[in-house]
């Protein structure tokens, strides 16, 4: 188990072992076992929990701003990689929506700064995350192996990587309901990230599912797409995982 509660052993499969071919699930069943990963996600994290309760201090919370830094500037490189690998017009048209939405369409715009100014709003300096200086090693790991994952996996891996978001919106709401009830110190300036990804995420959630369900032809597909979510369900404890830990040595 790690701190979360997961279990990391995965069952061995009699048809994996006999090199059975396997039956292509149904839609619905693919979906299932896409949404049972859900309590792998990083909701019920111990950190999100503090977070969510009001228990961070000033400096776990500018800790965690530049961390998730790393994640945020991340992303259009991991998009960038999908992008190159997919074949299909319509996913690359769809999904560059995603790299115009972080990078914005001109400097001072889009997700990036919109995080930069939750940032600034916890009282960070601008040049202090941007130059990464907080950033922790096993961040920078659990990230950048979310990237590798995008630039070596097939598109279909990539993409359903991404199917996280699914699972997020009910989070996000939270967060941003609780954060302002609990550090009214920060202003409303800060909580503009959130106010916009909220407008986005249901939309993204849901199209990113149906990509992930029409292009999965055989069940070695639909596995791998199973696999690649709960991969990146790791990458996001791994991140949280990192970060509380700091905590406890900024605490001690
Ligand atoms: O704050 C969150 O809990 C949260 C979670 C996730 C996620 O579940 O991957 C993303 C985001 N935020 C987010 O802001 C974001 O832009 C994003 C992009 C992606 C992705 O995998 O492409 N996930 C997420």
């Amino acid at each position: 188990m790690n701190t979360s509660g997961h279990r990391f052993t995965r069952p061995v499969r009699i048809a994996d072992v006999f090199g059975m071919a396997r039956e292509l699930l149904s839609e619905a069943d693919f979906i299932a076992a896409l949404r049972d990963l859900s309590d792998r996600y990083w909701d019920r994290h111990p950190f999100h929990r503090r977070l969510h309760a009001g228990a961070l201090t000033k400096p776990e919370l500018q800790l965690w701003a530049a961390n998730r830094w790393y994640y945020q500037c991340q992303l259009p490189q991991k998009d960038g990689a999908i992008i190159a690998s997919c074949p299909v017009p319509e996913v690359r048209r769809m999904w560059l929506e995603r790299i115009v939405y972080h990078d914005g369409r001109a400097a001072g715009e889009g997700g990036a700064e919109n995080w930069l100014r939750l940032a600034e709003a916890v009282g960070l300096d601008r040049a202090e995350v941007l130059d990464q200086r907080h950033v922790l090693p096993g961040v920078r790991f659990a990230v950048d192996a979310y990237v590798t994952f995008a630039r070596t996996r097939s598109w279909i891996e990539g993409v359903a990587s991404g199917l996280t978001e699914m699972f997020s919106p009910n989070l996000m709401r939270r967060r941003l309901a609780d954060m302002r009830l609990h550090y009214p110190w920060i202003g409303e300036a800060g909580f503009a990230y959130f106010m916009s990804r909220l407008g986005v995420i249901s939309g993204e959630g849901r199209s990113t599912l149906d990509i992930v369900v029409r292009s999965c032809e055989t069940r070695e597909q639909q596995d791998a797409a199973v696999a690649a979510l709960a991969f990146k369900c790791d990458v996001l404890q791994a991140v949280l995982d990192s970060i509380d830990y700091a905590c406890k040595q900024l605490q001690s």
